[in-house]
């Protein structure tokens, strides 16, 4: 492993080495993205019955042999059925998400890396079937136009930008805070006829703007990579949604709450934003089995706050035309 591939002067001594090793495989993932090929090919499913890609598969192996260096000693990732033990004595265990945004690979959109710290326990299963706020640490790589990682080990939130001539993750900032001010939402509106009635009232009422009860005009992205939406918003604040909808197997939303919300929600607390699965916070959720899903709102904290009043609405006011939602005015 080289010792080049993080500035490690802001990371705990404890970390370094995990950090180092992450960086390195990070470093060669964003190489073998930059070449290209047929990284997008389907290469079969994983457990969850997700479609795998080629890239998903070169991912998972990178970051389990470089961190089977690291000395970890549980390995769970989004593509494999079970955790691995990778080194009996290590003290931490890792659960991650190797390539997030897998539909974008074809077309040149952002993706990621998502990753998740815990205390290593006597078991994989106790190591990660816990209250998600037990987290030591967690992060995401960005391979977008930058490569960049927000990286958090629970003493606020912490960005790089890898610079490309010296093959090394540069500190940008120390200390991460979510803007308040952005009135940007985030949502695959194409499943509105979906959603629960809260859902499409907060949404109706953003796209109503001036005239309804936000009294704000709004601005919506969907990327469908939630390492690029995460990125936006951490540093242009805003909120994204992927709630539970009616479709079969989205009872419990899209995303994972170990390999993903977990982890986002991890940092976006530490950047003093809020992360909830609708209404209660995500950290303060137990995760049951590897590859649970859950409903997911995360971002500025009085737009998550405001989604979370929206469930406890009287059915009167969410069925309301927004002109008429009177308790929801600003
Ligand atoms: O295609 P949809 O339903 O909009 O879902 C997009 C979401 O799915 C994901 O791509 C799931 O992650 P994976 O690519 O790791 O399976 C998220 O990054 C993104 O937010
Ligand atoms: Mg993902
Ligand atoms: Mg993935």
């Amino acid at each position: 492993m080289t010792a080049t591939s993080i500035d490690t002067a802001l990371i705990p001594g404890e970390f370094r080495p995990l950090m180092q090793a992450i960086s390195e495989a990070a470093v060669k993932l964003s190489e073998l993205i930059r070449q290209g090929g047929d990284l997008a090919r389907p290469v079969g499913t994983n457990s969850d019955g997700d479609g795998q890609k080629a890239l998903d598969v070169m991912a998972d192996d990178l970051f389990r042999t470089t961190l089977g260096r690291a000395g970890l000693r549980w390995f769970a990732s989004e593509e494999q059925d079970s955790s691995i033990e990778m080194n009996p004595s290590g003290r931490m265990a890792i659960a991650i998400d190797p390539l997030d945004g897998s539909s974008n690979i074809d077309t040149n959109v952002s993706i990621g890396t998502i990753f998740s710290v815990y205390p290593a326990e006597a078991t994989a299963e106790a190591s990660f079937l816990r209250p998600m706020r037990e987290q030591i640490a967690a992060g995401y790589i960005i391979y977008g136009p930058r490569c960049a990682m927000m990286v958090s080990f629970g003493d606020g939130l912490q960005h790089y930008a890898l610079d490309p001539r010296s093959g090394q993750f540069r500190p940008v900032a120390a200390r991460m805070e979510i803007p308040e001010a952005a009135s940007e939402f985030a949502i695959n509106a194409s499943n509105y006829r979906h959603w629960a009635r809260p859902i499409r009232a907060y949404i109706d009422d953003c796209l109503a703007g001036t005239d309804g009860p936000c009294e704000t005009n709004f601005n919506m992205r969907w990327i469908a990579s939630l390492v690029a939406e995460a990125h936006r918003i951490l540093i242009r604040g805003g909120v994204f949604l992927y709630p539970s909808d009616a479709r079969k197997g989205y009872e419990r939303g899209r995303l994972r709450m170990l390999y993903e919300c977990g982890p986002i929600a991890f940092l976006v607390e530490q950047a003093g934003g809020k992360a909830t699965d609708g209404c209660e916070p995500i950290l303060d959720q137990r995760v049951e089995t590897l590859h649970q899903r859950t409903p997911f709102v995360f971002g500025s904290t009085d737009k998550v706050a405001r989604i979370a009043a929206y469930h406890d609405l009287p059915e009167s006011e969410v069925s309301a035309l927004f002109g008429h939602r009177g308790l929801f005015r600003a």
